[in-house]
């Protein structure tokens, strides 16, 4: 039988936590080292991007990267209630954080400036699993999905999933609502989705 997707995410979330705080480290360093010269992301001036939890790969480094490099960097900040969707505000060296209701830090959306989701060149999207054909697996909210579901129709942004290689499964069940990935990023490699 085949695995579901909660207990293949559940074990992957259980794979990624138990990566130690030094591993951590050098994955981010790798994340940064595989996507620092990549045109796919160079081509963007508007990114979304992440602040890493759950054991999740830490696009710190890199983000500071594209900052330093003139690139304007976004955060998700999720809705108030029962909203699905993810707004996406301005990230500059000294914004201010709050914890939002998962326990994740994120801008407050007053005084920030606001990007649409279709503005966006380039959504760096965390994962908590991938194959090689772009299929994901996220924290199960369907935040992401629901958000740049208008990407099967439109050219951007191109969404990149970023991840640790230990995340990488043979495949992954997909659901008709899953928005594929244009590439997925790693500590050890780039992979174009075909
Ligand atoms: N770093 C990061 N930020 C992100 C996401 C993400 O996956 N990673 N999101 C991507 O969508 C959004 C938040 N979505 C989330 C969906 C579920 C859970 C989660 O941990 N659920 C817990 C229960 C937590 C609780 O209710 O207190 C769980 O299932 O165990 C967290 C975030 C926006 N920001
Ligand atoms: N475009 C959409 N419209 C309506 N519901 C959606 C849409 N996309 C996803 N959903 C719902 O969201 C729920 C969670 O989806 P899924 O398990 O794929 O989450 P995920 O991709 O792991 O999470 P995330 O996108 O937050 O990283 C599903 O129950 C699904 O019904």
């Amino acid at each position: 039988m085949m695995i579901s997707r909660s207990d293949l995410r559940t074990a992957l979330r259980d794979r990624r936590r138990a990566l130690s705080a030094d591993q951590q480290v050098s994955a981010g360093e790798g994340l940064y080292k595989t996507l620092s010269v990549r045109p796919e992301l160079l081509d963007g001036q508007h990114i979304a991007i992440y602040i890493a939890n759950d054991g999740e790969i830490n696009p710190d480094v890199l983000r500071d990267y594209l900052w330093a490099s003139g690139k304007q960097c976004y955060l998700p900040v999720v809705g108030q209630g029962s909203s699905k969707d993810l707004m996406f505000i301005e990230y500059l060296p000294d914004t201010h954080l709050a914890l939002n209701r998962f326990g994740i830090p994120e801008p407050s959306h007053h005084g920030a400036r606001q990007i649409l989701p279709e503005e966006l060149d380039i959504v760096l999207v965390p994962l908590t699993g991938f194959d090689t054909l772009g299929r994901r697996l996220g924290m199960g909210g369907g935040f992401y999905d629901r958000t740049f579901a208008f990407t099967r129709t439109s050219e951007k942004p191109k969404l990149i999933g970023l991840a640790h290689e230990c995340q990488k499964v043979a495949s992954i069940p997909v659901e008709h609502w899953d928005i594929p990935m244009a590439a997925i990023a790693t500590d050890c490699q780039f992979y174009p989705v075909p």
